[in-house]
């Protein structure tokens, strides 16, 4: 598969015809009365039929069999640790922080693998975010997955996720994300141990954030996001297994056939890539540090404006070079919760014990920034520039929600490190006579 093709462009247009069957698009209308190839025409619907131009979203897919195809959805448990019942534990204010989450002997594949860590709200009411571990070792086999309470955001950590969509297929490896919207079917592939993570928002969809006085480029560049080219599966499969997630729970609909049977596609509403090494990065030049938001990669913005539903935010390799400053992140406490994650390497803040596959969370202003170690080495460290994070990706969901942690997260899992507290404990009383210390 590492040959694959790719469309480039975020936010645009685009359409593409598998090339065993040139001129499968409809020219210059979407529903002809017979489409090329004898093909079904099929709407998916990202956004209101009614929604601003700029915000409108949606795709044609020209396909072999119409999706309706199915037999009945029933109630699957193949997931037993994905949930959005925010209920289950005691609320717990703490910073938390987990060692590496366990990936399986036992066969598992990508849905099985769903274990929820956290989250808030409601997809019923299309408000909330939910964040999730996947933990797996095989390939889905005769089955297809798609979420109908929100749009996935997927950080692979470990292992290369081979992923076949309605619209064709793409690899992601680590440091790399991809985002698969409401709605898309897709399958996963993985080659042995596989682990990552995802933020699924109940509303909305992740946009480049807007740039300011930053101008025109910058950040994550828009040809950088990569979207798959129309591959057709013209294949009878008995038992084939169609799972949506839905209301929080899974269901499965059986059918005879490939669901990735779409032979041609066009529109705006798409799966796509991004390579995190491509970011270019931002940051302060003089003195001071930025809030981390001048690391956003991918934005979605809730009805507040400038207020994220949730941030997608990257700690990249990037050269640190302030004066005068304190220069790992501030301590502090925030009105946004701030979940993080780890793909390589180590973070600046906690060089110990926050470790690839593992997380933190600081929820709803519960105090946190870097532990003692790094305090003292950076206020007294001689301010050269300095390249920092080099062989390191950390990231962090940053929400204006007030995330619960499942019962999975806070006690099966048996991850959570009930020492976190220590790496501030040291943490000397600063109080001199002397005004210039
Ligand atoms: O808490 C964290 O480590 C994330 C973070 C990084 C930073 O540079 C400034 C603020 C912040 O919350
Ligand atoms: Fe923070």
């Amino acid at each position: 598969m590492s040959e694959l093709k790719y469309l480039t462009g975020f936010d645009s247009e685009f359409t593409s015809e598998d090339p065993r069957r040139p001129g499968a698009l409809p020219v210059g209308q979407n529903s002809p009365q017979r489409c090329p190839y004898g093909l079904y025409a099929e709407q998916l619907s990202g956004s209101a039929f009614t929604a601003p131009r700029n915000e409108n979203k949606r795709s044609w897919l020209y396909r072999i069999r119409p999706s309706v195809v199915h037999k009945p959805f029933k109630r699957s448990n193949i997931a037993k640790y994905l949930t959005h019942n925010w209920n289950e534990a005691e609320p717990d204010p703490n910073q938390s922080r987990w060692s590496p989450f366990d990936i399986p002997n036992e066969k598992v594949d990508f849905v099985a693998g769903l274990h929820t860590v956290c989250g808030a709200g409601d997809p019923r009411a299309r408000n909330g975010i939910a964040i999730h571990v996947y933990l797996c070792n095989s390939t889905m086999e005769k089955s297809a997955f798609y979420s109908s309470d929100g749009d996935l955001l997927i950080v692979p950590q470990q292992g290369v996720l081979k992923i076949t969509t309605e619209f064709g297929k793409m690899e992601v490896a680590p440091n790399e994300i991809a985002v698969i919207q409401l709605g898309m079917r897709f399958a996963v592939a993985v080659d042995g141990p596989t682990r990552g993570y995802i933020l699924e928002v109940f509303d909305g969809h992740f946009k480049l954030p807007d740039l300011g006085p930053i101008g025109a480029n910058g950040l994550a560049n828009p040809r950088d996001f990569l979207t798959p080219v129309a591959c057709y599966h013209d294949e009878e499969i008995p038992g084939f297994k169609i799972i949506s997630k839905y209301h929080g729970v899974l269901f499965e609909a059986e059918q005879n056939h490939s669901p990735f049977d779409v032979v041609a596609w066009h529109g705006n509403y798409v799966p796509y890539k991004y390579d995190l090494s491509k970011f270019m990065v931002i940051n302060s030049v003089s003195f001071d540090h930025c809030d981390p938001s001048i690391f956003t990669v991918l934005t979605c913005q809730s009805t507040k404006p400038g207020v994220a539903i949730a941030d997608f935010v990257i700690f990249p390799p990037r050269w640190s070079v302030q004066e005068n400053t304190f220069r790992p992140p501030y301590y502090h406490r925030n009105c946004m919760s701030e979940f993080m994650g780890l793909i390589l390497g180590s973070y600046e803040a906690k060089e110990g014990g926050f470790l690839p596959g593992g997380a933190s969370l600081h929820s709803m202003m519960t105090p946190h920034g870097p532990d003692a170690q790094c305090f003292t080495a950076a206020s007294t460290g001689e301010l050269t520039p300095q390249k920092i994070a080099v062989g390191t990706q950390a990231f962090m969901f940053e929400s204006s929600l007030s995330m619960a942690i499942t019962k999975w997260g806070a006690e099966t899992c048996q991850k959570l490190d009930p020492q976190y507290h220590q790496c501030w404990q040291q943490l000397p009383k600063l109080f001199s006579n002397h005004l210039n210390v």
